[in-house]
């Protein structure tokens, strides 16, 4: 997949799929769809593929193969104090073709050190690279020098945000819900559809004035990540899936994590 010159790769942090994808090499045949009643080895192959896990919320661009030795990508993260926006910085300052070069969280967060602003709730630290890092606020002029954002941003505030930093010709990859049902933005299941990406040119086309370079791609909620993805690989060994029953439990209580801490503070489980 090409953009702007650039080939675009979907990278999945789980080491999993890069095993399932090697044994996929080493033994074609196991992974071939098999003529029903389904053989032994290709049961077990789909029985791998459920247990291949992906990170289901982090999906990133990286330009590999055009990158001279050393050089990195600047990329931002929104929504940077958040759950989500703190997995983004992990997983991003740990990867080999980013660099953390910005962060923006709302107005109350604005202004002081990461570390200062964030309730850290990462079993790991915070990484070095953005702990005296300072935040701005969610707006594009902080973020001109990034070549990528990430948004983990509250979805009350996501989509005049994201709408922004991409008519400011910025590429946004959200995790919010806002654009998920806009026909021009690409809704992307990491290993299932990332042909929709194609369909950038036409978003940008459309945007008034047409753009140049900004776009916004999104994720899907979490739990149909995590479904699909098992799904695809069973459609593809065996062929359409008639029905399918599943159930899905989300912030059962509406409160979210202040509700899940002030539980672990008062002891109660
Ligand atoms: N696709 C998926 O799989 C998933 C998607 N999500 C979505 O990701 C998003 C983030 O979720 P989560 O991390 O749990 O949320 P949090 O409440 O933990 O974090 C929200 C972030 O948004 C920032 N923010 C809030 N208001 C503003 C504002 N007015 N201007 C700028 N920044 C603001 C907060 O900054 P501050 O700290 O300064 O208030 C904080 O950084 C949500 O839209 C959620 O629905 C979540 C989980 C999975
Ligand atoms: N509700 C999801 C998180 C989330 O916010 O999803 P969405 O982006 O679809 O609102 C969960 O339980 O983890």
């Amino acid at each position: 997949m090409y953009l702007d010159g650039l080939p675009l790769h979907l990278m999945y942090t789980h080491a999993d799929v890069h095993a399932v994808e090697s044994r996929k090499r080493a033994n074609p045949s196991q992974f071939s769809r098999p003529s029903m009643p389904a053989t032994a080895p290709a049961k077990q192959a789909a029985r791998n593929f459920i247990t291949t896990r992906v990170a289901s919320f982090f999906f990133v661009l990286a330009t590999m193969h055009n990158l001279p030795d050393g050089r990195k990508i600047n990329v931002g993260v929104l929504g940077a104090t958040g759950t989500v926006g703190q997995r983004f910085i992990l997983l991003l300052s740990e990867h080999p073709y980013f660099v953390i070069h910005a962060l923006g969280a709302s107005q109350r967060s604005a202004g002081k050190p990461y570390s200062k602003a964030v309730t850290w709730k990462q079993t790991k630290a915070i990484p070095a690279v953005v702990r005296e890092m300072a935040i701005n606020e969610c707006k594009p002029e902080f973020f001109a020098e990034c070549a990528v954002v990430f948004s983990g941003l509250d979805a009350e505030v996501a989509g005049d945000i994201e709408a922004a930093f991409r008519a400011a010709e910025l590429a946004v990859f959200s995790n919010a819900k806002n654009f998920r049902r806009d026909p021009n933005v690409p809704l992307i299941v990491p290993l299932v559809n990332t042909s929709h990406l194609s369909m950038i040119p036409q978003q940008r086309a459309l945007c008034s004035p047409p753009l140049k370079k900004g776009f916004i791609v999104t994720n899907a909620n979490c739990s149909t990540t995590g479904f699909v993805v098992p799904l695809a690989a069973l459609e593809k060994a065996f062929g359409p899936i008639e029905s399918c029953i599943i159930t899905t439990m989300q912030a059962i209580s509406g409160a979210g994590y202040p509700a899940a801490r002030r539980r672990r503070w008062s002891g109660r489980r």
